[in-house]
């Protein structure tokens, strides 16, 4: 058993510094009116597979003792964390805890999946300019035992060129290999000579492959394959917040996800103080993203909703439409700061301090003036109401030494608790309890008119309050927009912790009070945001990146562009893009990269009563091939769905819960597709999806998404008729 000397050795053990190598890349573009639209670079790779002589060893058989040669490594840098002895280092059981759990992180991260191969390329670069000129490409830095380095970690800067470096430029790369694997084996291999001229440019097939790999389970990681374009995401500074508009499947997601990998390897010390985190719009959405961080070795990001965020009350109510608007409006942020505010009344009596036998007297103008002052600076509402009692106890404390006294700090304490001090502060700047604040707002027409006055119209007024106003703020039925009132004034009254970095995900939906609330968790950190325009279904969805952004508190992000789709194939988001004129005029078609001829089938039942039939039998189809399947339908018509799949002895899954290779298919209420995706999907009655938001175009953006699900192939039956945007 090896000792650790001192705690600061642990920064030596495998843990290990990044290797050395080129800078990483510079911040990205500033200027937030230039919307960055970023373009696929093509590959060029000659053919695959060059299968070795029997009688001599060839590269395959290198590669593959490469291979076997740093899993052995990498086994033994897991045997070497496990064998530390810690307890010389650790003075009490608190660091011994600590300790220990980040041992056991140490060595999960240090796992070598069988799945999942140690490494996915390679790099020779043509010039000594770095400390050796081979370099393998993996998922995690593996050293030898003399420490030099047999696999380097996707996100070192020396690997950046795997993901950069092209013909026009090929940033000193002479060889770029890809390797394919089958299960845990190396079985292929692709090379690209950049600096050849004679090489001809292809589409990398180990790509292709990789990319129409049949989906099962949760989302997998795409460090193998990550593109020009969004590598320049993934890899932009921690300074900066970037913003991806994308079309459904660009990769915003993967992109997001992976740049939070790349952040916390190359700040490590920095995000593991302040914390990430990842926002999803839903429950099943989160199950099905969680995978991928742990994957590529880190396990500490955090993953909730925004209605996760704003738990301050338990939500089992939900408002009209035209309410959560105006609460989801940026409008009432100010109205609840004039509420806040308007707890403190001016002073109107002096103040009587007694101490001991003499009284010392602060009058009521200088308690005034003492308020004023604090209102003035605009701090939080709670800070402010702890810095009044040592204020006027200054006062106090400048009246003693006006007198011939030498009061020292403890008097200046003991003077801030004086009872008629703390009367004083409470008759002047009382607690306030958000939750109970908003409430009053929203039930009683005087207070909110008194603070939406020139805010909000009296007809909006109207709107937002309550029905039947509650007794309490137990009884309330709050939603889902008053829980993010609610952060607002708790924010109002102390200030919400940030977070290092924050990625925020299908940010389309988000109302201005939500992207607020998201916001005051990254004041002191960065951003990542991710959406499309066209996939925004509430009614308070963005309509401009910018307006989002400003919001967000985040004006000078940078906003890119992602247009290449690497799930839907080209047939089928052709389709699907029938639609983009009617509900999001101006916005790009992704261009497809998979081909997939034949994947788009539409069928009409003739009589409404075959359809259930008629959707069970496609799903029965589509289980014949590999891979996941998923029924989405409107949410109405689940329950008449999934007793016809019951009745036809078909078992299925709920989003969210994981696909299996036994248990492929899931049916998808419409409200719930958003993100997730499966390799065959069947899509029941576009009307009924159409018909199911509360306006036209809402409707034509939920069948977007519900369009733009499949991998492989999408069957789309309908007995009603289609809408007439899909031509
Ligand atoms: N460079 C890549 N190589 C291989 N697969 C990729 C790549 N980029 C994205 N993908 C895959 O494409 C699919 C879609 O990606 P993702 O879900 O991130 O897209 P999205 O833009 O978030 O889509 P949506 O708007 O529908 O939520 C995923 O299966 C992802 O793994």
């Amino acid at each position: 058993m090896r000792a650790l000397t001192t705690i600061a050795g642990l920064a030596r053990l495998p843990w290990g510094a990044p290797p050395p190598g080129r800078k990483p890349a510079g911040p990205p573009c500033r200027d937030p009116r230039r919307i960055r639209r970023r373009q696929p670079v093509p590959a060029h790779v000659p053919e695959p597979d060059q299968p070795d002589q029997p009688d001599q060893p060839g590269p395959l058989a290198r590669e593959r003792a490469h291979l076997a040669a740093s899993r052995t490594a990498l086994r033994t840098m897991r045997e070497d964390v496990q064998a530390l002895d810690i307890r010389d280092v650790t003075a009490n059981w608190v660091n011994a805890a600590v300790l220990e759990r980040q041992i056991e992180e140490r060595v999960k991260a240090l796992a070598d999946l069988s799945h999942t191969p140690l490494f996915f390329g390679r790099l020779d670069y043509l010039h000594t300019t770095q400390e050796g000129q081979r370099f393998y490409i993996g998922r995690r830095h593996v050293h030898d035992a003399d420490g030099d380095p047999m696999v380097i970690d996707w996100r070192a800067p020396v690997s950046q060129p795997f993901y950069r470096a092209s013909r026009k430029d090929p940033l000193d790369v002479g060889l770029r290999r890809r390797f394919g694997y089958t299960g845990g084996d190396l079985t292929a291999y692709e090379d690209e000579h950049l600096t050849d001229p004679s090489e001809q440019e292809r589409t990398s097939r180990l790509l292709q492959a990789e990319i129409e790999r049949p989906r099962v389970g949760p989302m997998r990681d795409i460090v193998a394959t990550i593109q020009p374009e969004q590598d320049e995401i993934v890899r932009s500074g921690l300074g900066g917040t970037v913003c991806v508009q994308g079309g459904p499947g660009t990769g915003k997601t993967a992109v997001g996800l992976h740049r939070v990998a790349y952040l916390l390897y190359a700040h490590r010390e920095r995000l593991a103080r302040t914390g990430t985190l990842v926002i999803g719009p839903n429950r099943s959405f989160l199950h099905y993203i969680e995978q991928v961080l742990p994957a590529l070795g880190e396990l500490e990001v955090k993953q909730a909703t925004v209605d996760d965020l704003v738990a301050h009350v338990e939500v089992r109510g939900a408002d009209a439409a035209d309410a959560a608007v105006i609460k989801g409006d940026a409008r009432m942020a100010e109205v609840l700061r004039r509420a806040v505010r308007s707890h403190v009344t001016m002073p109107v009596e002096p103040l009587m301090v007694v101490r001991g036998s003499r009284r010392w007297r602060v009058p009521a103008y200088e308690l005034e003036e003492i308020v004023r002052e604090l209102l003035d600076r605009d701090i939080r509402y709670g800070a402010a109401r702890e810095a009044l009692p040592q204020r006027i106890a200054h006062t106090v404390l400048v009246r003693m030494e006006q007198a011939g006294e030498a009061p020292d700090d403890r008097v200046q304490d003991a003077v801030a608790r004086n009872p008629a001090v703390k009367a004083a502060v409470k008759a002047v700047w009382p607690p306030v309890d958000p939750a109970k604040l908003v409430l009053r707002l929203l039930s009683d027409a005087d207070f909110l008119a008194a603070h939406a006055e020139g805010v909000l119209s009296a007809d909006e007024q109207k709107r937002v309050l309550l029905a039947k106003p509650a007794r309490s703020v137990r009884a309330a039925k709050w939603s889902s927009a008053d829980a993010v009132l609610i952060d607002e004034a708790t924010d109002l009254v102390q200030r919400t912790h940030s977070l290092g970095h924050v990625v925020l995900d299908e940010a389309q939906d988000l109302s201005p009070m939500q992207y607020r609330a998201v916001g005051r968790r990254c004041t002191t950190g960065s951003a990542t945001v991710l959406g499309d325009l066209a996939q925004g279904t509430t009614p308070w969805a963005t309509e401009s990146w910018a307006e989002a952004l400003s919001h967000l508190g985040k004006s000078d992000a940078v906003v890119e562009e992602l247009t290449a789709g690497f799930r839907v194939p080209r047939e089928v988001i052709a389709y699907a893009s029938r639609l983009l004129p009617h509900m999001s005029p101006g916005l790009a078609e992704v261009k497809s990269v998979r081909e997939a001829p034949g994947s788009l089938e539409i069928r009409r039942v003739g009589d409404p009563a075959d359809l259930d039939a008629a959707v069970v039998a496609a799903c029965g189809e589509s289980l014949a091939h590999e891979g996941s399947i998923g029924l989405i339908a409107a949410d109405a018509r689940v329950p008449a769905l999934a007793g016809a799949l019951s009745a036809a002895g078909h078992a299925f899954l709920s989003p969210g819960e994981e696909t299996t290779a036994e248990s492929r298919l899931t049916l998808v209420p419409a409200s719930l597709a958003k993100g997730l995706e499966y390799d065959y999907v069947v899509l029941d009655e576009p009307r009924a999806v159409v018909d199911a938001e509360p306006d036209e175009r809402t409707g034509l953006r939920r069948l977007y998404v519900s369009l733009t699900r499949s991998v492989s192939g999408l069957t789309v039956l309908h007995a009603s008729p289609l809408p007439e945007e899909l031509g």
